[in-house]
């Protein structure tokens, strides 16, 4: 493969590569990978179930390795397409001009989150590393050769499974005590919809602002299918969503009252919606789009978890 060398130029002239490697790290993007263990936390402590802290950080490690690769992948598939030639001076295969050794990069994390993953369910149980394993097959689905689901719009459902039942199962597991038998579906489900979906929103809100690009290199995301104006319709449905997957069980008596703390994660979610209800087709002025339905994620999600936790002491 060519290392693009002549972009990596050409962004290396032009603009303040500080910033640029600020943007292709995207450090705040990593609340999505720690959110469902954190989340499967937040619930046994509130279950009064122990919970194993040498696990966890283990899991949030690995998962946080594992979204590196994710995303040095995303940049080399994308390379190879030339989605990201353009529209992408983040792209880390642009600012290094090396594709090959991003790519070798990739496979490091990918290589090391598994194997800490490994220990992990070693320590706890094998279904940790098959959950685990399916999510990483579905992040290739989203993006490598040949199946590039995300190219086809498909990439929001396959998000959603990932991080909500598959990763919230993987995390229930894992900090539990060793030799739990079969995947706790039901809880999963329940904890892991709600923030699943707000995680979703972030990679939707993502599509918008490179809609033009992304229709030219015939990546038909869910916002090149529908057109700007359609898709903004939508955001205020996903926040919607989210919180009545989270409020249901608390409206049930299965989640305690202070489960409601997700709500902390509303205000960005209202400055989401108005934004682009009013700019969505103003691509300079939607760029913080993904960053905002971020905090809503994280602050949803936190929130959540600290209000299951909170449950044990409020009876
Ligand atoms: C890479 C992802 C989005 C970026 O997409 P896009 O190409 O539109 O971005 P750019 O335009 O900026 O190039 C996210 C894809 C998510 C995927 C469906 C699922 C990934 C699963 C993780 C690998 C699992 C993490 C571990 C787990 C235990 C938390
Ligand atoms: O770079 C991005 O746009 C995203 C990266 C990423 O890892 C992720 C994970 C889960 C949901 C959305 C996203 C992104 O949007």
């Amino acid at each position: 493969m060519t290392e693009p060398k002549v972009v990596a130029s050409r962004y290396a002239n032009s603009v303040d590569r500080r910033r640029l490697w600020q943007a292709a790290i995207k450090w705040p993007m990593y609340a999505v990978a720690v959110m469902p263990v954190l989340l499967a936390a937040g619930w046994r402590l509130g279950q009064a179930l122990p919970v194993r802290f040498d696990q966890l950080l283990l899991f949030l490690l690995a998962a946080v390795l594992l979204l590196a690769w994710e995303n040095l992948a995303n940049d080399v598939f994308d390379a190879d397409t030339g989605v990201d030639a353009d529209g992408k001076p983040h792209s880390v295969v642009n600012l290094t001009g090396r594709r090959d050794r991003v790519a070798g990069l990739a496979n490091g994390c990918l290589l090391l989150g598994l194997a800490l993953m490994a220990l992990v369910a070693w320590r706890s149980s094998p279904a940790v590393l098959a959950l685990v394993l399916a999510c990483c097959g579905l992040g290739y689905l989203y993006q490598g050769p040949p199946f590039r689901l995300g190219y086809r719009g498909l990439g929001e459902p396959l998000c959603w499974l990932a991080f909500g039942p598959l990763a919230t199962a993987a995390g229930l597991l894992a900090l539990a005590p060793a030799g739990a038998s079969g995947v706790p579906w039901r809880i999963a489900l329940a904890l892991g919809s709600g923030p699943a979906l707000a995680t979703t929103l972030v990679l939707f809100c993502s599509h918008f602002h490179q809609v033009d690009e992304d229709a030219a290199h015939g990546k038909r995301s869910p916002v090149v299918h529908l057109g700007t104006a359609a898709a903004s319709g939508l955001v205020p449905w996903f926040v919607a969503g989210c919180l009545a997957l989270q409020w249901a069980p608390v409206l049930l008596g299965q989640w305690p009252l202070t489960a409601l703390l997700g709500v902390i994660g509303l205000p960005p979610a209202r400055q989401l919606i108005a934004l682009l209800q009013r700019h969505h087709g103003e691509p300079g002025r939607i760029s913080g789009s993904k960053f905002l339905a971020l905090r809503f994620q994280a602050l949803n999600g936190l929130g959540l978890a600290l209000g299951l936790a909170l449950g044990r002491f409020t009876g």
